[in-house]
């Protein structure tokens, strides 16, 4: 995907339109050029004619160039807006897998950094535009002055231009190359936010990751930019001094090898110079066009890239909702971690298993055991790598996973809340919510207004507790809980698994809980235990010795 792909993307008659209007000024400003010098060559006073084209000219130049100007911003900031809209839904379409293989800190880099060279660039495209537009139609003219001249002053552009791409081919791979150091230092910006206390408590640990970690990829940084940025502005220096050597090449050289009318001479001294301006402006602009490709590549790299990467189905309206099922079975269904520094693989299964309507599990298994993974599996977060999952014996696939996750309702230990009750429409939304808050005895701590709760700067325990509330208002057949009681305190501990529980599985739902809790366990009408990996039992808790 290029720039120019991503403005057509967003609108091509708006991009005809504009640069129709960035060639029409263009056109005019050289016609200008031409007027002026028409005009300074003969050797009488200007005819009527001759002011009022120069007026219709300016005229024209100045409606042609604000139009195309306003057409590109409205433009270049809709590109933008589409952007920016199209890569979170993108990352939200992504598999989970890919997206925690690309890592957050490199997520955040691109949803930042990069949409903002992106759209830094995509802002100066109407000036790019129209300029080329200026330096395009000033070049039409220099070829109807001479041919011959021009000719030579072609000859000589290209020689330029090619001694202008060479040092740009070597900063863009240093700007390349400073990107990908932003990607580090994106993951120490992380590191900083959500280690700050680990790292204002251990003053050497502080300073080794400041000195070791941070400043050494920030310098990193720094040199790729700055001698990115050097070769840029060597390049750019360099391309300005060509310009005086071709109108000396053209004022001393040229008439001395071929005979030239002075007051062509002239008009293209004149032409050149008004080009200056633009083609400086052109130069200019490049490194920022530069990263913005970069930075473009590093959208793509990440599988992020425009063309759709997801499979999947993202419409469930296809689908009944599934209030009332019988059965949902995993069948020979396994997923593997690959640790890279360790170069060992995790692998979780083949996992065979049954769920019905109306049972609470627990799943239980020691530390990196795979319950978490299990559950992800699951709630279809993560596609099986071999295996199949079937509910009500529909095969889950692509095209109805979307679907299949909408019946699940799940707090994961490292869950996410949002202080909006988001994507629940019920008429009686806030008196539902105060309900539960003080059913979950948090109607003290939290309020709810058109759907907003006044805070979730709590506790972590009391965090979980309106993780569980949003749960409940999702109503959906299937929970699952993934280590919500740590948390809590023993008595809201007691009230989570001998009241809350039994009151889910009581309307029906199925619940899945990850537990350590082995004081609970007998309240289950199943225990799956698993062991590196695989499930060692599968049976009631009174056949358990606990
Ligand atoms: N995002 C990941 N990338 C790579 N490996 C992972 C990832 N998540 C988990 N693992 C590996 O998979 C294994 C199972 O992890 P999982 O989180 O499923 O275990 P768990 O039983 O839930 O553990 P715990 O009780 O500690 O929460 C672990 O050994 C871990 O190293």
């Amino acid at each position: 995907m290029n720039l120019f792909r991503l403005l057509l993307r967003t609108s091509a008659l708006l991009l005809t339109l504009a640069i129709l209007a960035g060639i029409l000024s263009g056109g005019t400003a050289a016609g200008l050029i031409a007027l002026i010098n028409a005009t300074l060559s003969q050797n009488q006073p200007s005819t009527t004619t001759l002011i009022w084209s120069f007026a219709a000219l300016c005229l024209v130049r100045l409606i042609a160039n604000l139009a195309s100007q306003v057409l590109l911003i409205y433009l270049s900031e809709k590109a933008i807006l589409d952007l920016r809209m199209l890569l979170s839904r993108r990352i939200l379409a992504s598999p989970l897998r890919q997206l925690e293989q690309i890592g957050a800190y490199r997520l955040l880099a691109t949803l930042t950094e990069d949409i903002r060279t992106i759209s830094n660039t995509v802002l100066i495209t109407p000036f790019f535009c129209i300029n080329t537009a200026i330096v395009i139609a000033c070049l039409i003219y220099l070829g109807w002055l001479s041919r011959t001249v021009f000719v030579v002053g072609l000859c000589f552009l290209l020689v330029g231009i090619l001694s202008y791409l060479l040092p740009m081919t070597k900063a863009m791979s240093l700007l390349k190359l400073a990107r990908e150091q932003e990607d580090r230092l994106f993951n120490h910006f992380c590191a900083i936010t959500q280690g700050t206390k680990e790292l204002k408590l251990h003053r050497q640990r502080r300073q080794s990751f400041l000195k070791e970690d941070l400043r050494t990829t920030a310098l990193s940084y720094r040199r790729h930019n700055i001698i990115g940025m050097s070769v840029f502005a060597a390049a750019a220096s360099w391309g300005q001094i060509l310009f005086f050597v071709a109108i000396g090449l053209l004022l001393f050289i040229l008439p001395s090898l071929t005979k030239i009318h002075p007051t062509i001479l002239s008009a293209y001294a004149l032409t050149i110079i008004y080009m200056m301006s633009p083609l400086e402006h052109i130069m200019s602009t490049l490194p920022t066009v530069t990263r913005a490709l970069v930075a473009l590549k590093k959208v793509e790299s990440l599988g992020l890239s425009l063309p759709a990467n997801s499979n999947e189905t993202t419409s469930v309206a296809a689908f009944p909702s599934e209030k009332f099922w019988q059965c949902l079975e995993l069948v020979n269904v396994t997923h593997s971690y690959y640790q890279e520094r360790e170069e060992t693989n995790f692998i979780l299964g083949p996992i065979n298993l049954k769920f019905n309507p109306g049972e609470l599990v627990f799943i239980v298994g020691g530390n990196g055991s795979g319950k978490s993974t299990l559950a992800k599996l699951i709630s279809g977060l993560y596609i099986p790598e071999t295996g199949e999952i079937y509910l009500d014996g529909k095969f889950i696939d692509n095209y109805n996973r979307e679907w299949y996750r909408q019946q699940f309702s799940v707090v994961f230990s490292d869950f996410y809340l949002f202080e909006r009750l988001l994507g629940l429409d019920s008429n009686d939304l806030d008196a539902q919510t105060q309900n539960y808050l003080a059913q979950l005895q948090l109607d003290h701590k939290v309020k709810v207004n058109n759907g907003v709760l006044s805070t979730t700067n709590l506790s972590q325990g009391q965090r979980k507790r309106l993780a569980l509330l949003t749960t409940y208002l999702e109503d959906r057949p299937i929970y699952m809980f993934d280590e919500w009681a740590s948390d809590q305190d023993p008595v809201f501990k007691d009230i989570f698994y001998t009241q809350l529980l039994p009151e889910l599985k009581s309307r029906g739902k199925t619940v899945l809980v990850i537990s350590h809790d082995d004081r609970y366990f007998h309240i289950a009408d199943r225990i799956i235990k698993l062991e590196y990996g695989k499930v060692k039992y599968e049976k009631n808790p009174a056949f358990i010795n606990i």
